[in-house]
């Protein structure tokens, strides 16, 4: 069954705890959680001081997404903080073997993110390092974008990728799903969807959220 990771950019940050409940009750699978840093990405997020914060909330596994420069010298404040996965951007270091092992080294899972326009063989050297791989379906840096249709070519090779070294590695899928194109994403080959506005931007997540699990 396809997992459902909210995005708490799109939460009311105001009532961060009571958000991350309400998804947590309405049957999400990771909580989402988008770090910018205003250099990689025109935007600024969280640090690790609210992820320790909300760690005290929720059991939800946290999906941390780094969109940040030198991702080298965040590794370990959000593992400490509480991450279960770090996905790292590839185009973020020129050092992703290395960072991928310091991931790995906290014993937490690895995710290597790419955006729109990277293609899937600068990871091809370390895919069988990998435990997640995040496809960008939109520009990172905001939410409630427009999905960008090639990310499903990319995650139909992927899949065949993964296949042919027998890896178990997860594909994410992040920006601008929809219940809408939610069973294509299925059909492709995505595991985890990510749903930032689909489920924080509607009066019933619980129904949000039930629709993109129902594919
Ligand atoms: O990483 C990002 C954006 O950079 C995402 O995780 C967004 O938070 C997804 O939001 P929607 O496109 O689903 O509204
Ligand atoms: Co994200």
């Amino acid at each position: 069954m396809i997992q459902i990771a909210p995005s708490i950019l799109s939460a009311d940050f105001a009532r961060l705890e009571q958000e991350i409940l309400k998804v947590e009750t309405a049957g999400a699978d990771l909580l989402h959680i988008d770090v910018m840093d205003g250099h990689f990405v025109p935007n600024l997020t969280f640090g690790p001081p609210v992820v320790k914060a909300i760690r005290k909330v929720t059991q939800l596994p946290f999906d941390v997404h780094l969109m940040v420069d030198k991702p080298e010298e965040y590794v370990r404040p959000f593992a400490e903080a509480g991450a279960n996965i770090i996905t790292i951007h590839a185009e973020a270091t020129p050092h992703l073997h290395r960072v991928v092992q310091s991931i790995k080294e906290h014993r937490i899972q690895a995710g290597v993110a790419l955006n729109p326009a990277t293609p899937l063989c600068v990871i091809e050297e370390i895919l069988h390092d990998l435990d997640l791989i995040l496809i960008m379906s939109v520009n990172p840096g905001f939410g409630g974008q427009k999905f960008i249709p090639s990310a499903l070519k990319k995650i139909r090779r992927l899949k065949t990728m993964l296949m042919q070294i027998n890896s178990p590695a997860l594909i994410e899928v992040d920006g601008g799903v929809t219940s809408e194109n939610a069973a294509q994403l299925k059909d492709a080959g995505a595991d985890i969807l990510v749903a930032g506005s689909a489920i924080y931007g509607v009066v019933d997540c619980q129904a949000a959220i039930a629709s993109l699990k129902k594919v």
